[in-house]
């Protein structure tokens, strides 16, 4: 059991709450096969409009134009953005756009029960305990703020948002940068040192670390390998379970 003090919770999705093959196999699937009749259905609206242009905006875009022989400026139709969004969804790259309009397509899934997030066993028991300790919890996830709120509101194991009091994404900065740990620490009204961050990534755990927070790292299976460098430099644990994680008392 490895013990931590903390007043915050922060944690990451993928590959600590809940499965990679999930978001892998289900999510990214779901998304791929519903973004077309998404965009036909939102063409016009506003919302969509916005994440069109920021899409077509990305650095990305041009390269994609160059790899599939397409000129850029005649692309702005449904069939070239679900194209792009496909090339996007394949190369998992987390950036704003796509991940805003994946939480708007998986909205209906949810909607519909089609999808159902996955979180481990463990998942629900834990942040009861933490949140009964009266540790806040948080999320901190490339994923979208709507795509948590959705996971989390409707997992196998029943709404975990009554646990949650706070939800971050890119929006705050990207996973692997000290400063979105600094903007998350300073959105929560909290000293970096009083959070613990809770991830699967060594590199975002480096990140959270150089900005203050205390971190442990997820070896959940079929998450990637961790060396014996990681391992020494990091809390590791297999689940919430074997964390130990008590309340920091205010002196
Ligand atoms: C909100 S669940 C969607 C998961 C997702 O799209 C993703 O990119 C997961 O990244 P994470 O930062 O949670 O590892
Ligand atoms: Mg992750």
């Amino acid at each position: 059991m490895t013990e931590f003090t903390a007043k915050i919770i922060l944690t990451d999705i993928e590959g600590t709450t809940t499965s990679i093959s999930f978001v892998k196999d289900k999510l990214f699937p779901y998304a791929k096969e519903n973004t077309k009749d998404y965009l036909k259905e939102t063409w016009l609206s506003n919302e969509t409009n916005e994440i069109v242009r920021e899409l077509l905006d990305l650095p990305e875009f041009e390269a994609y134009t160059k790899e599939v022989s397409k000129v850029a400026n005649e692309s702005l139709d449904v069939s070239t953005v679900d194209a792009f969004v496909k090339y996007l969804i394949d190369k998992d790259l987390k950036l704003g756009p796509l991940k805003r309009l994946q939480g708007l397509v998986w909205e209906k899934g949810y909607e519909s029960g089609d999808l159902k997030g996955h979180v481990y066993p463990d998942v629900p028991e834990a942040f009861k305990r933490w949140t009964e300790a009266g540790l806040r919890l948080a999320i901190y996830s490339s994923g979208s703020i709507k795509a948590q709120q959705l996971l989390f509101g409707q997992t196998e194991l029943g709404n975990l948002l009554p646990y949650i009091s706070g939800h971050f994404d890119t929006t705050s900065g990207h996973k692997q940068e000290q400063q979105s740990y600094v903007n998350i620490a300073k959105a929560l009204g909290e000293d970096p040192c009083n959070i613990l961050f809770l991830t699967d990534v060594v590199k975002e755990a480096e990140a959270a670390r150089k900005a203050g927070y205390q971190t442990a790292i997820l070896a959940r299976p079929g998450n990637a390998p961790l060396t014996d460098d990681d391992k020494t430099q990091y809390t590791v644990v297999s689940d919430f379970e074997s964390l130990a994680i008590s309340l920091k008392q205010t002196t």
